[in-house]
């Protein structure tokens, strides 16, 4: 079933919106949201830029793709951005997820209710080891894999999550995608292989840490008096450099959204 390769187009495959732009649309939304609570009715590309995150003219762009342009010297409608954002995202509508191994990060996501609130129904829990299938986790009982086919058919699911281990995460997915999963959130760390037409976006919390790892050494490196550069280890010798693994040919995104 790992055959294939997930090419991932350059813009999305709606209304010719680049793939940067949707990256950003969520943290539009979430700044978004966070106005509308507010109940503050407009809001500058200035405001919305800085509470988002992103450069105010890479906002006004993103936003001219959904046909948004504001009013001068008004600024954008904070409702009708957040109903516009939405649709795009396909998120006027509910989707059911499944989670697939409910262990410690599986039982915290499913117990996240950040998901319902944006429109993410878990619909059912997964996981392989007998002696939790029928426990309850966040009001869900957790099912065996046996049925896992059954489970995507019945609530008629298209994405799904994977907290399995590493070593388990390539056949899980497998079997999500032969189930008719064609969208898969990987928290494994490993890279998945889908066929065409199956969207893969990976979540790795220590590659981000190890990004700021690297910008905390850059800053001590600024901060610290210049002194000898220490010399680095001795090469190891020529039989023991293994050969790096290629990364397989899922096409999946990194989890770090463009600035
Ligand atoms: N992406 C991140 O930032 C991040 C953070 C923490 C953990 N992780 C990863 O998430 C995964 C889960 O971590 P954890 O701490 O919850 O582990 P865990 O051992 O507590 O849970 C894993 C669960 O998966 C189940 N499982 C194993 N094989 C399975 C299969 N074939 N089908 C269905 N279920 C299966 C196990 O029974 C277990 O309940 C690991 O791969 C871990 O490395 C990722």
């Amino acid at each position: 079933m790992a055959t294939g390769r997930n090419h991932r187009p350059a813009t999305s495959r709606s209304r010719g919106i680049p793939e940067a732009t949707v990256a950003r649309l969520p943290l539009y939304l979430r700044a978004l949201t966070a106005l509308s609570e507010r109940s503050v009715p407009t809001v500058s590309s200035e405001e919305l830029a800085a509470a988002a995150g992103v450069n105010s003219a890479k906002l006004r762009k993103d936003f001219s793709y959904l046909g948004s342009y504001g009013t001068r010297g008004v600024g954008y409608d904070v409702e009708y951005l957040v109903y516009q954002i939405s649709r795009e995202l396909g998120l006027t509508q509910d989707w059911p997820v499944v989670i697939v191994g409910i262990g410690n990060l599986g039982a915290a996501l499913a117990n996240y209710g950040g998901f319902a609130s944006r429109g993410f129904r878990v619909a059912a829990l997964i996981d392989a080891d007998p002696t939790l299938a029928g426990r309850t986790v966040a009001g869900i009982q957790v099912q065996h894999t046996d049925g896992l086919e059954q489970i995507i058919a019945d609530n008629g699911v298209s994405i799904g999550v994977i907290a399995t281990p590493a070593g388990s995460a390539q056949q899980v997915c497998d079997r999500l995608v032969a189930a008719g999963v064609t969208s898969i959130l990987n928290f494994a760390p490993t890279v998945l292989s889908v066929p065409e037409g199956v969207d893969v976006r990976k979540v790795d919390l220590s590659i981000e840490l190890q990004i700021l790892a690297f910008h905390e050494q850059r800053k001590a490196g600024e901060e610290a008096p210049e002194e000898e550069e220490t010399a680095p280890p001795a090469a190891p010798p020529a039989a023991a450099v293994t050969k790096r693994s290629e990364p397989g040919p899922d096409g999946d995104v990194p989890a770090v959204m463009p600035a």
